[in-house]
């Protein structure tokens, strides 16, 4: 099978999947682990695969299960599998070197952010395809947000005005995604972090409360919902 979804598409998507999970407690790689019967990557693949710029998706699974993930994600969508690192930024720079001559957009998106909409993966690529070089989702900051200092003692309360919760997919023009990638030192725990660095200006637009991230048990269990809901 190609790797290849829609040859007329111009956007690569590189799927991070290589953590452990630690924060969703024991058992298999989160990835791997089910949400409505099905691992959470194979609900993150399916919903990227539905965007129609798709050209290639390139998925960075643990390095021990690269065979096993091939053969989870065959029936699902064509996709290149390769092996993650360490940390999430080096799983992110492995799939990076394996995108095809061809899309000239690359996305970064995580498999635990399982149930995000595909029209999302299209507004992201759509504004870099208009002309912004790293472009993020990103949500209001809805709760009351202090700063806590030694002791659990209050220092002040911060202006939430001018933040943000940032998702992803963050999506790059391939060239910039690139550089940043080739100058990256400690790790980062975003993409478009390592973008900033290098002095390119980061667009946001508005993100999916769908594309809520998998990290706690919680999450899980409000996936679980979203998902029998129809989400
Ligand atoms: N070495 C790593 C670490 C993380 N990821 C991926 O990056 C995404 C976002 O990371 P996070 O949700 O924090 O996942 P984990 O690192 O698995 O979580 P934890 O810190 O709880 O172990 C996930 O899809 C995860 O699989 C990765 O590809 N390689
Ligand atoms: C990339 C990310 O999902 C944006 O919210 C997030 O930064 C991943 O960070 P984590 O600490 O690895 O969950």
């Amino acid at each position: 099978m190609t790797a290849q979804l829609n040859p007329r598409g111009d956007v690569a998507v590189l799927v991070p999947a290589a953590g452990a999970g630690v924060r969703l407690g024991p058992g298999a790689p989160k990835a791997l682990r089910l949400l409505g019967g099905e691992p959470l990557l194979v609900h993150a693949v399916r919903r990227i695969a539905a965007a129609p710029s798709v050209h290639t998706i390139v998925v960075a699974a643990p390095a021990t299960e690269v065979a096993a993930v091939r053969e989870l994600l065959a029936p699902v969508a064509p996709v290149l599998v390769v092996p993650g690192g360490a940390e999430r930024q080096a799983s992110v720079a492995a799939a990076l070197a394996a995108v095809p001559p061809g899309p000239d957009i690359v996305l970064v998106h995580d498999a635990a952010r399982a149930l995000t909409p595909p029209e999302l993966v299209e507004s992201v690529a759509g504004a870099v395809r208009a002309g912004h070089h790293a472009v993020i989702p990103v949500l209001p900051v809805v709760d009351t947000i202090k700063e806590v200092g030694a002791g659990e003692v209050v220092l002040g309360t911060v202006d939430r005005s001018a933040l943000r919760a940032v998702q992803t997919p963050q999506g790059f023009r391939r060239s910039v995604l690139t550089a940043a990638h080739a100058a990256a030192g400690d790790p980062l725990t975003d993409d478009a972090g390592l973008v900033e660095k290098q002095g390119v200006p980061v667009f946001c637009v508005p993100g999916s409360e769908y594309a809520l991230k998998v990290t706690r048990p919680f999450d899980l269990a409000l996936a679980e919902h979203l998902l029998a809901a129809g989400h």
